[in-house]
């Protein structure tokens, strides 16, 4: 017991964590961005008066330093340029696996973003095979099961989307690929706009949907992913907490948020963390997990988010094994590892039974 009140972390340490939005390309660290450029021999940007690339440290500070989800996809989408081989794809997302086991995650979903390869003349196969190829081992190794998302990029065109989802069909089909999202620049995006990509999606048996709304967009952004295009799960939608319907909408539908606290700091969607509207959706029955969304690029990974959360809200050990269970009960996964990973729960949450 410390001045703070009880110790939570060893706690939130040993709790079977999902993760369910993690942006692969957002955990390419900046020194395994500085080991691939040299290893592909691909120049990092210089000439864009931009002193932010001249070491890791510096690029490390610029990271700290992110004015909008515009500004941080710049730097997502230029660091991306290094990965060339299935060799790059596989060493990123076991990096990532490695970290997740260190975090305790028994469970994560990841995403990629096809069109921002494929436009630089990287094959599908590559990416999506190498990915595979770091995630099985990681899932070998460490015990965490996984889910992969391709997102489209809404800054591209909407036929680009349609195209990228028949691209990647042959891989939804071999179950290298599980779900599909929609992320990149928000404002004035309406999710409408992407309906023959979620139709397309769902003519040619694609289950699992969801798509990134309600970050820096409005409320109603939320609601279209939800009636619109038919998403079963949110990604952010933190802004839901604007509109009484909304809420109401993501209650009755038991639609699981993907919240990502610590981003959403650094993308100032809030100012403070304590600012993130936890304890409105827990009022309001809504049910969400905690994310890291780009971790290598905002302060933190998974554990990192659970602590800080910890810090803010001093939530109790009821709290955290519900938000715990609903992210479970949040995954795309069968109903047997559910109750495997609930079970877990049950006895981590009997371990520490002397937390109040
Ligand atoms: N937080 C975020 N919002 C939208 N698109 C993203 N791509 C990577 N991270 C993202
Ligand atoms: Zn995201």
């Amino acid at each position: 017991m410390t001045d703070a009140g009880p110790d939570y972390r060893p706690f939130l340490a040993a709790l079977p964590k999902c993760e369910h939005h993690l942006h692969i390309e957002g955990s390419l660290s900046p020194s395994l961005l500085f080991s691939l450029s040299a290893r592909n021999a691909i120049a990092l940007p210089s000439a864009i008066s931009d002193i932010a690339y001249a070491n890791v440290a510096a690029l490390e500070a610029r990271y700290k330093a992110f004015t909008s989800l515009d500004d941080f996809l710049a730097y997502y989408d230029r660091a991306s340029r290094v990965l060339i081989k299935r060799e790059d794809f596989a060493d990123l997302s076991y990096a990532y696996m490695q970290k997740a086991s260190e975090d305790g995650i028994a469970h994560t979903e990841i995403s990629f973003d096809l069109q921002t390869h494929t436009q630089r003349g990287i094959a599908v196969e590559t990416v999506v095979k190498g990915l595979n190829d770091g995630l099985k081992k990681g899932e070998k190794e460490f015990g965490i099961t996984f889910r992969v998302i391709m997102c489209i990029l809404r800054h591209e065109s909407v036929q680009s989307c349609v195209d990228h989802v028949d691209l990647a069909l042959p891989y939804y089909q071999s179950g290298d690929i599980h779900g599909l999202g929609m992320c990149s620049t928000e404002k004035d995006q309406h999710p409408k706009k992407f309906l023959p990509v979620y139709q397309r999606a769902k003519e040619v048996g694609i289950e699992f949907l969801t798509a990134h709304a309600g970050e820096e967009g409005p409320a109603e952004y939320v609601r279209s992913a939800l009636e619109d295009l038919g998403v079963t799960r949110i990604d952010h939608g933190v802004r839901s907490v604007e509109d009484e319907h909304v809420l109401a909408m993501l209650r009755e539908r038991k639609t699981m948020l993907t919240v990502c606290p610590l981003s959403n700091v650094a993308l100032r969607v809030v100012k403070h963390l304590s600012e993130v509207p936890l304890r409105k959706l827990l009022d309001a029955g809504i049910r969400f997990s905690l994310n890291s969304d780009d971790p290598a690029y905002f302060g933190g990974y998974l554990l990192e988010n659970y602590y800080q959360v910890h810090d803010n809200f001093n939530f109790n050990r009821t709290t955290w094994a519900l938000i715990c269970r609903n992210g479970i009960e949040g995954s795309w996964i069968s109903e047997a590892r559910k109750q495997e990973l609930i079970s877990q729960l049950g006895r981590v949450t009997e371990e520490f039974v002397t937390l109040p």
